[in-house]
Formats: structure tokens, sequence, C-alpha cells
């Protein structure tokens, strides 16, 4: 897979200082700051409704901040438009296995780099390299997929767009044990080309395993920080996201 280059000069990739956003007139997160380190696996895991699709939205400009200083590669983009802000590799990967269901899954893929057209080759390449099925089957009609092919899909399109800072959005929702593992693959080989990766969703164990640092967030706000597999085992996590006292790597999911 080739590597991809990135003008870093060894500070964060991506700095989020006091992001405070609000849903309508709802405030949901308050004074959120937190960094993101060039290749590194980055978790945010919380209870249902704490804010962690809110961050991923804000930072991907989906969701404008009622305030916020979001820094990324060295430049403010916490007043750009979403388009911008893809145009410099933050993509935003929602949950779920939305394809456009009559178009094949070629198609789907380009749709994914109409930013970025002149390196589609290139980023077919990568896709077709950490899912070998999506070339076997790119004449095919993508509603005719499995549930994680589809999958497959969100994510490829997400890198045909030019990712370099992937936020993923609950990737593991709705997929069998295997498929996530696939998935847990498939992240660190994009870390080794270069990728950097936040990634936030419920299937705690298995992001706080790949994860390099985790962030739980509650109400809105970051509560504890530390590396994935330390955090995986805090009495506190274990607590409000396993609701009970056992040590949380032993068991499924
Ligand atoms: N479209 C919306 N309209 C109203 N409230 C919303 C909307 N989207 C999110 N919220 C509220 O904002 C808060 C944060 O939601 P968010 O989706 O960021 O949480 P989350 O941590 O990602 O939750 P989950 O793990 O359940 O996806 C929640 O209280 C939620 O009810």
């Amino acid at each position: 897979m080739t590597p991809l280059a990135l003008q870093n000069d060894g500070g964060p990739l991506l700095q989020v200082r006091n992001l405070c956003a609000s849903i309508g007139a709802t405030p949901v997160l308050q004074d959120v700051s937190f960094s993101v380190w060039p290749k590194q696996i980055v978790a945010m895991i919380g209870p249902n409704g704490a804010g962690k699709t809110t961050i991923l939205k804000a930072v991907a400009g989906i969701i404008r901040p009622v305030h916020a200083e979001i820094v990324y590669n060295g430049v403010r983009i916490d007043a750009l438009d979403v388009a911008d802000i893809v145009r410099m590799g933050v993509v935003y990967v929602p949950e779920g296995m939305s394809v456009f269901p009559e178009m094949s899954v070629l198609e789907n893929l380009e749709v994914g780099g109409y930013l970025h057209r002149h390196r589609i080759d290139e980023r077919l390449r990568l896709v077709f390299c950490l899912f070998p099925e999506l070339e076997a089957k790119k004449r095919q009609r993508a509603g005719a997929l499995s549930g994680g092919e589809k999958r497959m899909v969100v994510l490829g399109r997400g890198l045909m767009a030019g990712a370099r800072l992937l936020l993923l959005d609950d990737p593991f929702l709705g997929l069998s044990p295997k498929i996530v593992r696939r998935f847990c693959s498939a992240f660190q080989e994009l870390r080794k080309s270069g990728l950097t990766l936040l990634i936030a969703g419920q299937h705690v164990r298995r992001i706080l395993r790949v994860a390099h640092v985790a962030y739980l967030i509650e109400d809105g706000s970051i509560t504890l920080t530390g590396p994935g597999p330390e955090i995986l085992h805090h009495h506190h996590v274990i607590q409000i996201l396993f609701g009970d006292t056992r040590d949380s790597s032993q068991s499924a999911p």
C-alpha cells in the first residue's frame, strides 16, 4: 500500500479546543478539547446520546459549533464549508450501510471521489487492496451486496474522497464478529499507510483494543482520557458502559 504524505511538522494533526455545540436550542457539547496525533487511532466512547457523533460532525463541518477552535494540519477549519474540509483530507464516514442501490459498486465508490478526480485510480487500488471482494463485484448492483460489503463501500467512499483523517461513526454497527475483525485489520493497514483515524462508537471493547488513545464522553464533556487498553479496564468505564464490575476484556463484544 502506498504511504500517503502529510505536511505535518511533528505536532498534532487535529487540535480541538473548547468545542461547544447545540442541536436546536439544546446544548450538546461543553468545552470539549482534545488532540489527535498523526497515524494514531483515537477512540471516542461513551453512553448513548453522550455527544460522540456531534463531535465528529463538528470536526467535519457538518454541524457548526457555537464556539470552537479546530485546527487541522496547522489550518483553522471551524469556519470552513464541508467541501473545503473534505478537500483538506478530513472525511466523515457515517454509520450504517447506505449505498446507492441501483448504481454499481464501482459507481458508488466513484461518487466518493468527485472532489479529487485526478487521483481516482490510486484510491480505487487502495480500496480494492483492503477489500478484494469489492473489486470482484465492482460491476454488480450495490443494492445486492451483503450488509458487511455495503459497509465496505461506505468506508471505501470515504477513502475515495482522499481522507487523511477518517472520522468513523460507529463503524462496527450491525456487523458480524468476523467482519468486525476484517475492519479492525483494515484500520490498522490504513494507519500504517499514513492515515489517522478517529473512531466513535458503541462497540467499546473492539474499539479500545485498537485505539492508541481514548476519550470517554459523558453528557457532552470529556471525563476520562488514556491509552485504549487502559481505559477498557478502568472501573468507571466498566461501571457506566458495561454495567457491572467484571473485567471488561473478558466478555463479548
Ligand atoms: N437531530 C437531532 N435533533 C435533536 N436532538 C439531537 C439530534 N441529534 C442528536 N441529538 C441529541 O444530541 C445529543 C448527542 O447526540 P449524539 O448523536 O452526538 O450522541 P452519541 O454519543 O453519538 O450517541 P449514540 O451512541 O447513541 O449514537 C443527544 O442527546 C441527542 O438526543
